[in-house]
């Protein structure tokens, strides 16, 4: 539906919405105490998180997907072995973080580069630009060419990290500094279609879940298709942004396609928050007692007349668009759009769950004749 057609618009507000979502296992689980590591048997893309030690891997892992406030990370202990984590809480944020030691060593025999790397979908290499990085880039090009050499489909994300210490001259020369040596060293060495992506990122603001917002969104075969889906809801609704949030970690896995400023995201984010917190104080504890459910929406008015608008998706997504209040006059047509643009995630869904379901089986089967590290973790 047009947005220049709303007078026909007509929605009933007892639609039923489905959840194709699994219940998720929240926390982290310890992994083996050896370097030993079986591939994941779901098929879920896995994340590795690697760095010099007190880079901030952890912290990161902490803030991003378990609520720890930044400042109870100072109190977090080294890491001295590899801590697998499950992330399942929704069913497009699906995937396993491992956080390694820093003083990891790849020529340690109990480190399989085959089956670490092999089954890997991003690396992220957290670098402190609080410190002297130099080492830290060797250690990045060390690990950046072993995995590639394993594994040439990693995307590698290059986390420059505490840029909060620093003022924004600084940070910008760091992010230059780091990115022309890291590159120069792979040319030299003759990695040059080895892609790597770099963001400055502080647990204390919002630059690190917008930039795992990406990393996470590289690893979304479905992507295309979401900012489509956005592309269409927002052209037609009169909205300016709108963001595909994944409540419990605040992660945007869609956006449409204007560019995305962090403003806006933060506002979002904040709203989220907001939401969340309202409804754990007042709401009414259900079976499960969750504070978002198919009835979450939320209106919020700022003072420049700037209208925030957030939709349920399903029990783990939100939408949150930011819109002016003039075309909010409007707001039977943007609830009508909104309920086609869910029914085109249900259909998503779907697809996305049939094929999860063949891959499993073919996993499954395959098992008993390969061994793990070959088999495909992508979806
Ligand atoms: N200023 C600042 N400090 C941070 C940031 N992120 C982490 N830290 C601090 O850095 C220190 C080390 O953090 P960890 O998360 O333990 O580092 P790690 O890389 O996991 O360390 P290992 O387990 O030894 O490899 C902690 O005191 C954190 O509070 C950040 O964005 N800014």
């Amino acid at each position: 539906m047009s947005y220049e057609q709303e007078e026909e618009d007509h929605y009933g507000p007892g639609y039923e919405v489905g959840s194709y979502t699994k219940d998720y296992n929240d926390g982290p689980y310890d992994g083996e105490n050896d370097m030993t590591i079986s591939t994941n048997p779901e098929g879920k893309p896995r994340i590795l998180l690697m760095g010099l030690r007190r880079s901030g891997k952890s912290s990161i892992q902490k803030v991003v997907f378990h609520k720890m406030s930044p400042n109870e990370t100072l109190f977090l202990e080294s890491t001295n072995k590899i801590v697998k984590d499950e992330i399942s809480n929704s069913s497009f944020v699906q995937f396993q973080i491992w956080d390694f030691p820093g003083q990891v060593d790849f020529f340690d025999q109990n480190f399989d580069c085959e089956i670490i790397f092999g089954g890997c979908g991003a690396l992220v290499f957290v670098i402190d630009a609080q410190d002297d990085y130099m080492d830290a880039l060797s250690k990045l090009n060390l690990t950046v060419t072993k995995a590639y050499k394993v594994n040439p489909n990693i995307r590698f994300e290059v986390f420059i990290h505490k840029v909060d210490g620093l003022s924004d001259d600084h940070k910008i020369e760091a992010q230059r500094d780091i990115h022309q040596r890291a590159n120069d060293e792979l040319m030299e060495e003759g990695f040059e279609s080895v892609n790597l992506s770099f963001y400055l990122t502080s647990i204390y603001d919002h630059s690190i879940f917008e930039a795992f917002s990406k990393v996470v969104q590289k690893l979304i075969p479905q992507l295309p298709t979401l900012e489509n889906l956005l592309n269409i809801f927002v052209s037609n609704s009169g909205i300016e942004k709108a963001f595909l949030f994944d409540v419990v970690s605040k992660i945007y896995i869609a956006t449409d396609s204007s560019p995305v400023d962090m403003q806006s995201y933060e506002l979002c984010c904040d709203m989220i928050d907001v939401v969340v917190d309202i409804s754990c104080i007042y709401g009414i504890k259900e079976n499960d007692g969750a504070a978002f459910d198919n009835q979450s929406l939320s209106l919020i008015k700022l003072d420049n007349s700037t209208i925030l608008y957030l939709r349920e998706v399903n029990r783990f997504l939100a939408l949150v668009c930011i819109l002016r209040e003039h075309h909010f006059a409007r707001q039977g047509l943007i609830d009508y759009n909104f309920v086609c643009f869910r029914q085109a995630i249900q259909e998503v869904f779907e697809v996305r769950m049939q094929v999860q379901q063949a891959h499993t089986n073919v996993h499954n089967a395959s098992d008993l004749i390969q061994p793990l590290n070959t088999v495909a973790i992508k979806d």
